[in-house]
């Protein structure tokens, strides 16, 4: 089996004495489409912000295409090509939609480069914002001050924010939280179109947007991945169903969702 794209080895992470993460363990393979899913306070986010760099683990390993990075930076660890969507947070309110793009992409190039490099890639980075601004289906709203989209707007800016330095990893948390039925029915197919060929793991609650979205599950329960498969079996798992998911995948098929 080729490299993963994506590894976890019996990684833990505590918080003062209380162990939150317990040994957690996760192979990625590329191109998989993976939801973590999980009770409130399984340890999703922090295994999010455990991977993204954003909290040093207490032990065990992360990495990216074979390669270690825990105990790297957050942004070392997006250069290196993991990017993590901070839901609304990094846009920026009072730049437009393509400037909020074009930022995405510079930031994205790093300092690795001199001011004439950068410069000289002005027009690449142009570009690139331009076929951004189409994948995430803005066109019409290329010059708008990203404070005054919707807010479903504002996510697949978000989106393309995450996605605009090319990284070959993308963590999602939510991306379809408050949003209604329609819009997050759109938010998963123009997820699904501009992550083709990448990696994606999504922390996700609604179990519609996991089934239409997810070729695998993680299931995390207290702080372990209980379960790691494809969503049928995942569904037919007796110790999901026992730890947690046999009520909302019931609610989910009977229409709950
Ligand atoms: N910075 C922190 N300091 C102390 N405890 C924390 C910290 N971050 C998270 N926790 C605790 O870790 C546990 C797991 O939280 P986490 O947010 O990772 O769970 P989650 O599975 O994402 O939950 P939810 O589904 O509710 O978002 C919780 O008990 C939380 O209180």
């Amino acid at each position: 089996m080729s490299v993963p794209a994506l590894e976890l080895k019996d990684l833990r992470k505590s918080f003062g004495r209380t162990e939150i993460i317990r040994g957690a363990n996760l192979s990625v393979q590329a191109g998989e489409r993976v939801a973590v899913i999980g009770p409130n306070g399984a340890g999703k986010s922090t295994l999010f912000n455990l991977i993204s760099g954003r909290f040093p683990a207490t032990s065990g390993e992360v990495l990216l295409h074979g390669q270690r990075i825990d105990g790297k930076k957050p942004f070392e660890i997006n250069r290196l090509g993991l990017s993590r969507s901070f839901q609304i947070t990094n846009i920026f309110p009072k730049l437009s939609v393509f400037e909020n793009l074009r930022c995405g992409v510079l930031w994205s190039l790093g300092y690795r480069y001199t001011f004439l490099k950068f410069l000289a890639d002005l027009d690449d980075a142009n570009e690139r914002a331009e076929q951004l601004l189409h994948m995430i289906k803005l066109e019409r709203k290329r010059d708008v001050l990203a404070m005054n989209l919707t807010y479903a707007e504002q996510r697949a800016l978000e989106i393309g924010i995450t996605i605009a330095g090319g990284a070959s990893v993308i963590l999602l948390d939510e991306p379809t939280a408050g949003m209604s039925k329609s819009e997050t029915k759109r938010f998963i197919d123009l997820i699904k179109e501009v992550t083709v060929g990448k990696t994606l793991l999504t922390v996700e609650h609604d179990m519609g947007v996991v089934f239409g979205l997810a070729d695998k599950i993680a299931v995390v329960v207290y702080g372990e991945v209980i379960a790691f498969d494809t969503p049928d079996r995942v569904r037919a798992n007796q110790r999901v169903q026992e730890a947690y998911l046999g009520s909302s995948v019931a609610d989910a098929q009977a229409g709950g969702h």
